[in-house]
């Protein structure tokens, strides 16, 4: 396999609380895996030590060949945080604009990261003045402007309609087809069964890593809402 992150042993603890415990995972390039678990699981954790902005207390992470958070890895990715991260007091297209600037980048490349999200009409907008699920898109537009080699999203289509939800996806698949890596955490099932890849992290660890099909024959489940459920009560089955 042809490894876009290799994660070994990571221990990350946030307060008193060790959150991921010697915890190790691989996803292939050109995939889109998706991270899921309950509210709490560590999904963010693992996410933000990926994109190299978490203190680690061991192990290591390994992004593109690279020690995560090395200088080089930052024009090469894309992270979408949780909550939006774009300018409330400019625009949609400016916030675009100014983050494909950051990449040297121009317009065009800001209109098209703009029309993916399907803000092309709001683009005019300031963003305070947009809905949170625009907001959110807004967010995006700006993680996806520089085509990253490696997109990790944190929940990227909480607060979307079905319809965009769709589309969202669609162009996460292209943006893999294309030879990028997409990681995207959710609690959505029926986007998990659209993932090449899932990790189901359950208290900072890792219960299940396969294809969603494979997933659902472990569980002996035919969907993935109580594949999970079935992984998760097996879980604690063994750690009671
Ligand atoms: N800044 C922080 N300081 C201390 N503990 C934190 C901090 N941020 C998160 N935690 C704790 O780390 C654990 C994992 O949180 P994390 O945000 O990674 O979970 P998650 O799986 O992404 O949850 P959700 O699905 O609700 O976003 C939780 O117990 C949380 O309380």
């Amino acid at each position: 396999m042809d490894t876009a992150i290799e994660v070994t042993d990571l221990v990350v603890k946030r307060g008193k609380r060790t959150v991921l415990d010697r915890f190790s995972c691989a996803v292939p390039r050109g995939s889109v895996t998706g991270l899921l678990g309950p509210s709490g699981s560590g999904k963010t954790t693992l996410m933000r030590a990926i994109v190299g902005v978490q203190v680690v207390a061991g192990g290591t992470v390994t992004v593109l060949g690279s020690p995560a958070g090395s200088p080089a890895l930052r024009s090469r990715i894309g992270y979408l945080t949780q909550a939006p991260s774009v300018y409330a007091d400019l625009t949609v297209r400016e916030n675009a604009r100014y983050f494909a600037s950051l990449y040297r980048l121009g317009k065009d490349a800001a209109d098209r990261a703009i029309e993916t999200v399907g803000l092309t009409g709001a683009a005019g907008q300031l963003v305070s003045d947009l809905s949170g699920g625009q907001r959110s898109r807004a967010s995006l537009a700006c993680a996806i402007v520089s085509r990253p080699e490696l997109l990790v999203l944190d929940e990227p289509t909480v607060g979307q309609d079905p319809v965009l939800r769709d589309e969202l996806w669609a162009h996460f698949r292209r943006m893999a087809a294309d030879g990028a890596t997409v990681l995207v955490s959710s609690h959505v099932m029926d986007e998990a069964n659209r993932c090449d890849r899932l990790l189901l992290i359950r208290e900072g660890l890792l219960i299940a890593d396969d294809t969603p099909a494979a997933v659902k024959r472990s569980a002996g489940a035919d969907d993935l809402d109580q594949a999970f459920l079935n992984l998760i009560r097996a879980h604690e089955a063994v750690a009671a």
